[in-house]
């Protein structure tokens, strides 16, 4: 399993785009009939993606979690961004379709995906933080989760927060994970942007156009950079950093987060005219 390491900011302040890459992206984590996982440092949360086409794919333990299986220490939010789907948890089948999310709890043995159809394969994307207790495994329909409509069209980042695993909707013990949907013509994300130290996060960008790509901005407020994402890619945001992107197109993105709390509306405001 690939590996990333924390990043002090006054270290990123001197890196180039291949280091920054190197250092943050979180790409090829959607390849076919592969399930595959990327471990970070930030805060021990693996992010991954399993696209199941033909085979149903198993979560598989790996050497350097140190667990007799991967949910031994660990919860699991999954979030499919494409065909139909199902997710299996110890002989227990949910459907899980566009949209939807289903949280595994501490302590599932076998976690199995597929698809319903291998010419409209499944994209499932997955957060994985530590856990010391087993909260029950849960699956959220889009239609049930938590709406928060934000933004306006005159400064193009009218935009549909949904929220599945947060302290009003899908209990966990780290996890907090929803997604984001723009609407059509709006192309920024998290714009004002925002840090919190107490939590570091994940985006993850879908329902982009193979041949338009995101600007996704990153780095202390009155430090940025840019890094260009596809979709499909995700990318981790480290507590001193702000997340924020602005596409050639309308999207999508999962965001997800572990940390301290559990709580969304602890972050700290960036100014867009304190900005540089
Ligand atoms: O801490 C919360 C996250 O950054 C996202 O939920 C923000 C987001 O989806 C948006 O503004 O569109
Ligand atoms: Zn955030």
């Amino acid at each position: 399993m690939r590996v990333i390491h924390g990043v002090h900011p006054e270290d990123f302040k001197r890196y180039d785009t291949t280091t920054i890459r190197e250092r943050f992206l979180v790409d090829k984590i959607i390849q076919p009939d592969q399930l595959v996982n990327v471990y970070t440092h930030y805060d021990r949360m693996i992010v991954g993606g399993a696209n199941p086409v033909q085979q149903t794919l198993s979560l598989e333990n790996y050497p350097n979690l140190r667990a007799n299986y991967f949910l031994e220490r660990r919860e699991i939010g999954i979030i499919n961004v494409a065909g139909d789907g199902e997710v299996t948890v110890d002989g227990k089948t949910f459907t899980v379709n566009k949209l939807d999310c289903l949280y595994i709890g501490k302590g599932s043995r076998d976690v199995t995906f597929r698809s319903k159809r291998p010419a409209a394969p499944a994209v499932f994307f997955l957060l994985s933080a530590p856990a010391h207790t087993t909260y029950p495994t849960t699956l959220l329909t889009h239609a049930d989760a938590a709406k928060v409509h934000t933004g306006d069209s005159a400064t193009a980042n009218q935009r549909t927060i949904n929220k599945y695993i947060h302290l009003e909707g899908i209990q966990s013990c780290q996890l907090v994970m929803g997604l984001t949907i723009l609407h059509n013509g709006s192309i920024w994300n998290t714009m004002p942007a925002h840090v919190h130290d107490r939590r570091m996060e994940a985006y993850f960008y879908f329902d982009l156009p193979a041949e338009h790509k995101v600007f996704h901005y990153m780095g202390e407020g009155h430090e940025t950079r840019h890094v260009l994402l596809q979709n499909h890619e995700a990318i981790v945001s480290p507590p001193w950093s702000i997340h924020s992107g602005s596409a050639t197109a309308s999207y999508s993105f999962i965001w997800g987060m572990a940390g301290e709390n559990l709580d969304y509306t602890d972050m700290d405001a960036v100014r867009i005219a304190d900005m540089l």
